[in-house]
């Protein structure tokens, strides 16, 4: 199952594929490991990647892993969809199709046989890591950027037992809204925009709380804030439902991998704070 073990930070950085019962074919994970999970379960979170990534992406390009280490946090990224179907036009776009699977479970064809993000993340995933690292089940927590920043909010808010913590960074927070969230959610949910709602950051927050607060950074300067992101709509949502709402706006920040290294360590402090 581990394809490859790279010591870091005193830890373990973990790269690993497994055979998916929920997706139906081979999915790709990685595992960061603290130093302190040599002497018991330790807390750990799952982090959703944006579209184009994959299980790779975070683990190279955030630099979280010195955090992690002094925190004693366990990391762990899925890839962003499956991978190794045939289906026509599948990487076409890459808004749409491999790369871009939105973390959620499609109802239309083809891709509902596969494309099983929401069932995958939250059941088969944890599962599978709680099974084979030492990692505390009741302190789980939950956070990714852009696509995976809307996976973040959306899972965290219909499983608050599952996902204690949650945060993200520059989230597609109002999916029914923008030409990222109308394209998938037309091609994996149809085009009954009723159905949409129930995968949306900003409709379900109107709805419910997370008992935990959530915080959410956003670069000023980022390419997609104007037509994609719509935070806005987010800070309206948790006015109506209560939810406590971190939400920090970052002059000369761009949507990219250097924003996320600036605030990834404030992320891990804040799911280290709830996690305990
Ligand atoms: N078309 C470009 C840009 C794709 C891109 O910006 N992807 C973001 C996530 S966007 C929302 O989910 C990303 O995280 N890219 C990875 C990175 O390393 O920056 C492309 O194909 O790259």
């Amino acid at each position: 199952m581990e394809t490859s073990r790279h010591h870091g930070f005193g830890g373990w950085q973990i790269f690993g594929k497994h055979d998916s019962t929920e997706i139906g074919l081979p999915m790709k994970f990685s595992v960061y490991l603290p130093p302190a999970a040599v002497k018991g379960p330790v807390p750990w979170l799952i982090y959703l990647a944006g579209l184009t990534c994959t299980e790779e992406t975070f683990m190279i390009k955030a630099g979280a892993q010195r955090a992690a280490a002094e925190l004693g946090l366990a990391l762990v990224t899925p890839d962003t969809s499956p991978r190794g179907t045939d289906f026509p036009g599948q990487a076409d776009n890459w808004d749409f199709g491999v790369g871009a699977g939105f973390y959620v479970d499609a109802t239309q064809e083809p891709w509902s046989k596969n494309w099983r993000m929401y069932s995958y993340v939250t059941k088969e995933l944890p599962a599978l890591i709680a099974a084979n690292y030492p990692v505390d089940v009741q302190r789980l927590g939950l956070f990714g950027h852009s696509m995976g920043g809307h996976g973040a909010l959306t899972l965290g808010l219909k499983n608050p037992d599952l996902f204690k913590s949650v945060s993200a960074f520059a989230p597609i927070s109002n999916p029914i809204n923008c030409p990222w969230g109308e394209k998938a959610f037309t091609g994996y949910l149809g085009s009954d925009r009723k159905a949409w709602a129930a995968h949306d950051a900003s409709e379900l927050m109107k709805q419910r709380a997370h008992p935990n607060a959530i915080l959410v950074d956003q670069g000023e300067a980022d390419q997609f804030l104007g037509t994609q992101l719509h935070p806005h709509a987010l800070e309206a949502a948790a006015k109506i439902s209560g939810q406590k709402l971190t939400l920090r706006r970052h002059e000369g920040y761009d949507h990219g991998y250097y924003f996320i290294s600036t605030f990834v360590e404030d992320h891990l402090r804040h799911h280290a704070k709830i996690l305990g």
